[in-house]
């Protein structure tokens, strides 16, 4: 297990974009999710995926929310996707998806997704897709989803991370609670083999496993992290780095520890509870620029 820390960070600098860049050449990304009940979702993974380098941002969300979070983000391109009756993304949502694939690099894909959405039927016809190049980052209930689709996400060409909390990494890896809690080094690493991709499994302290590369373990940005929307954010952040070219196990390391240092930085200034999940953005370029 190697900490990442300073020392791991200053080994894997993230790649630069060219002065001469354009926005669609620094990274278009594509945030999917959200709900009527939770339709705020989407803002904070969109402006984490900016404040992380994207050059380009889209959000697809639920028909009758769309319209709400393009006045909220008026950064991004908006479109709308069939819902269910619960107001969560519908059936049909990921073969509309793959209508817009076209136009991202990468893809996050369940921001703000509850158990109400049919996540299966949404994320099949997303990995089945034949598009090599895209980077895909799964969270929420599409993580749920991913446990009944890991021949399909083993066999994908792209390049994936899994975000986990440990509830959801339980209902990936079809364990007790309990198991994660005791070994979470393990099942990192187990998920990590078993999907063919990077996988953060957060927390407290936060865990990224990747196939045939070594385990990373971060100590944790603290606990006024805990708070509705935070996983959200890293999410986004995580999405902006690999639409910059960052390869998913750089990406998911340098998310965490933006994310973390984030919280860090926001308790020593506001105070250590109480910071909101979308304060976090706004403390990235300057992490960035003095990592
Ligand atoms: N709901 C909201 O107010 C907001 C939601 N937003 C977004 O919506 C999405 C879905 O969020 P969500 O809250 O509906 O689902 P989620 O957090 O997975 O809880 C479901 C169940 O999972 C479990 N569980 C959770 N954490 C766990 C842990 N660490 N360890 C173990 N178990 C854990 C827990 O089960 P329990 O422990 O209660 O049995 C819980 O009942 C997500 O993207 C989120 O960011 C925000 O954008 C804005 C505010
Ligand atoms: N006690 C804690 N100390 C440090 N970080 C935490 C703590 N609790 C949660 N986190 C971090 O906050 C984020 C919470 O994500 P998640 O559980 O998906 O929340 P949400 O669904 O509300 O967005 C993760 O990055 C996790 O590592």
């Amino acid at each position: 297990m190697t900490p990442l820390d300073a020392d791991w960070l200053a080994a894997h600098p993230l790649p630069e974009p060219p002065e001469d860049t354009d926005k669609n050449s620094r990274g278009r990304v594509l945030v999917a999710g959200g709900s009527e009940i939770v339709p705020g979702a989407l803002r904070l993974t969109g402006e984490a995926a900016l404040r992380a380098g994207a050059g380009k941002l889209q959000l697809a969300t639920v028909e009758r929310v769309a319209p709400h979070l393009g006045v909220l983000v008026p950064e991004a391109a908006i479109f709308g996707l069939p819902a269910n009756d619960a107001g969560e993304l519908g059936d049909a949502a990921g073969e509309r998806l793959c209508g817009y694939l076209d136009r991202c690099d990468t893809l996050v894909l369940g921001p703000g997704t509850g158990a109400e959405a049919p996540g299966t039927a949404i994320l099949a016809p997303v990995v089945a897709e034949p598009r090599g190049a895209l980077s895909l980052v799964l969270d929420a209930a599409m993580i749920h989803a991913a446990a009944d689709l890991a021949t399909a996400i083993h066999a994908h060409q792209g390049r994936i991370v899994l975000t986990p909390h440990p509830g959801e990494m339980a209902g990936l890896m079809g364990c007790e609670d309990m198991r994660i809690a005791q070994d979470p080094a393990g099942i990192a690493q187990e998920a990590a083999r078993r999907f063919n991709a990077t996988v953060v499994l957060k927390g407290p302290e936060t865990w990224i496993a990747c196939p045939g590369e070594g385990l990373l373990r971060y100590p944790g940005g603290g606990p006024g992290l805990a708070t509705g929307g935070s996983g959200d954010v890293l999410a986004g952040i995580i999405g902006g780095l690999m639409s910059r070219g960052a390869e998913p196990r750089a990406a998911a390391a340098w998310g965490v520890w933006l994310h973390g240092e984030a919280g860090k930085r926001l308790a020593a200034r506001i105070g250590p509870l109480g910071f909101l999940a979308r304060e976090l953005p706004g403390e990235i370029p300057g992490l960035l620029a003095h990592p």
